[in-house]
């Protein structure tokens, strides 16, 4: 039987990038391939359930509020790509399923929408995935070389698709002044805030 780490699993609204405001069912799996200074996510506890057992439970919490997205975050979800695999076979074709990703380990399904968020080699990352139609880019922005990162990568393979900067939380309002004095060498970009934060929602 496939067995997937999960962290937990809730119904909200998706607090941030593209798809903000929207109601969805977030299913968080366990672990993380990197150790970023101001992670949010307490993933340290999970609960190992079977692929069948996450499916039943996701099915019930969709049903029951009428949830139409399936958001799959973590930690670092594709860490278990295979196990994930299985499950969004099983998910039916109405559900729309967009991933969460750092986007550090190649794993490309084109059944679902990525939103991914570089922390570490940017620029391998985005080149791995920029040509896809069902790929996001949401940029964590601590510091101007973030922004520059932002611009250079832009620039330098024509990317014209919307990239969302994201101000790290705990100084988010000073990162959105950063990004408003950047507007002169901006080009199609909207802030993303993590609202859910702000509204004490998960
Ligand atoms: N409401 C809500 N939206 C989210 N969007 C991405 C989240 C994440 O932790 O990856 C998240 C989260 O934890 N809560
Ligand atoms: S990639 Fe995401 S989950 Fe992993 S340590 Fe960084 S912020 Fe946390
Ligand atoms: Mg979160």
């Amino acid at each position: 039987m496939i067995k997937i780490k999960v962290s937990e699993i809730f119904t909200s609204f998706q607090g941030e990038g593209p798809y903000i405001g929207t109601p969805a069912t977030f299913l968080r799996l366990y672990g993380c391939n990197l150790n970023c200074p101001w992670c949010d996510t307490d993933i340290s506890t999970y609960e190992i359930l079977s692929v069948d057992e996450v499916f039943e439970i996701l099915m019930t919490q969709m049903e029951f509020n009428n949830i139409r997205i399936l958001v799959i975050t973590g930690g670092e979800p594709t860490l278990q790509m295979e196990e994930l695999k299985r499950l969004i076979k099983e998910i039916p074709d109405e559900i729309k399923i967009q991933i969460e990703t750092n986007g550090s380990i190649f794993e490309y399904v084109p059944e679902i929408d990525y939103v991914i968020s570089p922390k570490e080699d940017k620029e391998t990352v985005f080149k791995n995935y920029y040509k896809y139609d069902n790929v996001f880019f949401k940029f964590v922005i601590c510091s101007q070389e973030d922004i520059d990162e932002v611009i250079y990568l832009k620039d330098k393979y024509n990317y014209d698709k919307t990239i969302w900067l994201q101000g790290e939380f705990s100084k988010d309002g000073e990162m959105a002044d950063l990004i408003r004095e950047n507007f002169p060498h901006l080009e199609n970009v909207k802030l993303s805030v993590q609202t859910h934060k702000y509204l004490n929602q998960r």
